[in-house]
C-alpha cells in the first residue's frame, strides 16, 4: 500500500488552508470550489503532491492510504440518518475540503446524476431499512465485491473513502490485480468482449429523489433513468480485463453478472477469476482522518457486513468518483465543465 501519514506539523499547516477555504464557501458542492479545486490543491505540502503524483502516474500500489488527518469527533455530532441534505452545514466541511483536494491531484472529481441526487461528493453510512439491500447503505448484508460502477463506460479510475466514523472497525475488503496469478487464468478468454454487467442499485430510479426543480435537469435525468433501465434488460457484452495482458486491468461486479447465455470458456474464465479473487480478499480497516484512493482500474472492493446502530454514532464515510479522462464522458455531460454525468 502506498501510505502517508500526515504529521501534527503537516495538520497544523493544513488546518489554516482548510479553515481559510471553509470560510470562502458554503458547502462541498459548490461548483466554484471544485472548479478551483486543483488550484487550492497547490497549497498542500509538496512533498505530499509528490506522493500523491506517484501513486497516479508511476502505480506503485492499486491502493493509496492518506492517514492521520486531525477529525475533532465532538464537532461532527451524530451520524446523519440519511446522505439526503448532508452537504449543507457540514460539520465535516474541513476535512471534505482536504480530501477533495487530494481528489483533484489525481485527476477531476465527478458525479452520476441517478446516484445520491447528482452529487458529487457522497455519503456512505448504514440507512435504515436497506439493512439486506446490496448497496453501500446496507449493514446486516455484506457489500459484495465489485469495481465500482462497472456497468458504465464512464466509470472512475478511481473511487476514494475518507472515513469520519468507525466505532466498530467494520472492515473494507479489497483485492488488486498485483494478489493475483494471472498464469493460471484464462486471460485471453477474459479480455474477449463476451460479459455483460448490470447497472447497481444505487443508479436505481427508486434511490433518486422526485424532481430537482429544474425541467430541463428532470428530462435529462429520466433519460439517463431509462438507460439504466435498458442496460439491464439488454446489457452490452464486453471484456472483464483490459489493458496489458501480463498485468491487466479489471472491471466486474460478480453480484450484478448472469453468465447464462455466455460461452462455455467465459463462463469458466469468469469463474476462476471470482474464485481467485474471493480466496485473495484482504480486509483494510478504515479508520477517522484516513482517505483512502483506490485505483478501480487494478483494485475491487467490498465491505464486511456489521449492526448497524441508528444512534448517531454509526460508521460514516465521505466517497468521491475520480477520473483521469474528463473528456471522455462529454457526450454524457451537459457542458465541457459541467461534472455531471446523466
Ligand atoms: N455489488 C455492487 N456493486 N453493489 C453496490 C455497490 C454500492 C454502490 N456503489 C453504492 O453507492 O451504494
Ligand atoms: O463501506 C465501504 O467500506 C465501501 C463502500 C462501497 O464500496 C460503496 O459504497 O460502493
Ligand atoms: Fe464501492
Amino acid at each position: 500500500m502506498h501510505h502517508f501519514a500526515l504529521t501534527r506539523a503537516d495538520n497544523m499547516v493544513l488546518s489554516a488552508v482548510l479553515a481559510e477555504i471553509a470560510d470562502a464557501y458554503d458547502t462541498i458542492e459548490n461548483r466554484d470550489l471544485i472548479r478551483r479545486a486543483p488550484v487550492f490543491a497547490k497549497q498542500l505540502p509538496a512533498h505530499f503532491l509528490e506522493f500523491l503524483e506517484e501513486f497516479r502516474i508511476g502505480e506503485p500500489s492499486a491502493l493509496c492510504l492518506v492517514s492521520g488527518l486531525a477529525v475533532d469527533e465532538d464537532r461532527l455530532g451524530p451520524t446523519p440518518t440519511h446522505w439526503r441534505n448532508s452537504q449543507f452545514g457540514s460539520p465535516s466541511f474541513p476535512q471534505e475540503i482536504f480530501f477533495l483536494l487530494c481528489a483533484s491531484v489525481l485527476g477531476d472529481v465527478f458525479g452520476w446524476a441517478t446516484q445520491q441526487e447528482g452529487r458529487i461528493m457522497h455519503d456512505v453510512l448504514p440507512i435504515k431499512g436497506h439493512e439486506h439491500y446490496e448497496i453501500g447503505s446496507n449493514s446486516l448484508q455484506h457489500l459484495s465485491w465489485h469495481t465500482e460502477d462497472a456497468f458504465h463506460p464512464c466509470r472512475g479510475d478511481y473511487v476514494a473513502l475518507m472515513c469520519l466514523k468507525n466505532p466498530d472497525l467494520v472492515e473494507t475488503v479489497v483485492c488488486t490485480v498485483a494478489d493475483i496469478d494471472w498464469s493460471r487464468l484464462d486471460v485471453d478468454a477474459l479480455f474477449a468482449p463476451e460479459f455483460t454487467v448490470m447497472p447497481d442499485n444505487s443508479h436505481q430510479p427508486a434511490d433518486g429523489a422526485a424532481s430537482s426543480g429544474d425541467p430541463a435537469v428532470d428530462k435529462l435525468r429520466a433519460r439517463s433513468f431509462n438507460l439504466i433501465k435498458s442496460w439491464n434488460e439488454h446489457p452490452e457484452p464486453r471484456p472483464l480485463l483490459f489493458g496489458d495482458r501480463g498485468d491487466p486491468y479489471m472491471a466486474l461486479d460478480p453480484y450484478h453478472m448472469d453468465s447464462r447465455g455466455w460461452s462455455e470458456r467465459a463462463q469458466q474464465a469468469f469463474t476462476g477469476l471470482v474464485d481467485t479473487i474471493e480466496a485473495n480478499l484482504r480486509p483494510v480497516v478504515l479508520r477517522p482522518g484516513d482517505c483512502l484512493f483506490i485505483d478501480n482500474f487494478r483494485t475491487v472492493h467490498g465491505r464486511k457486513a456489521f449492526q448497524p446502530r441508528y444512534d448517531g454514532s454509526d460508521r460514516w464515510l465521505k466517497r468521491l468518483n475520480i477520473t483521469r479522462n474528463l473528456r471522455g464522458s462529454r457526450a454524457w455531460r451537459l457542458a465541457a465543465d459541467d461534472l455531471i454525468i446523466y
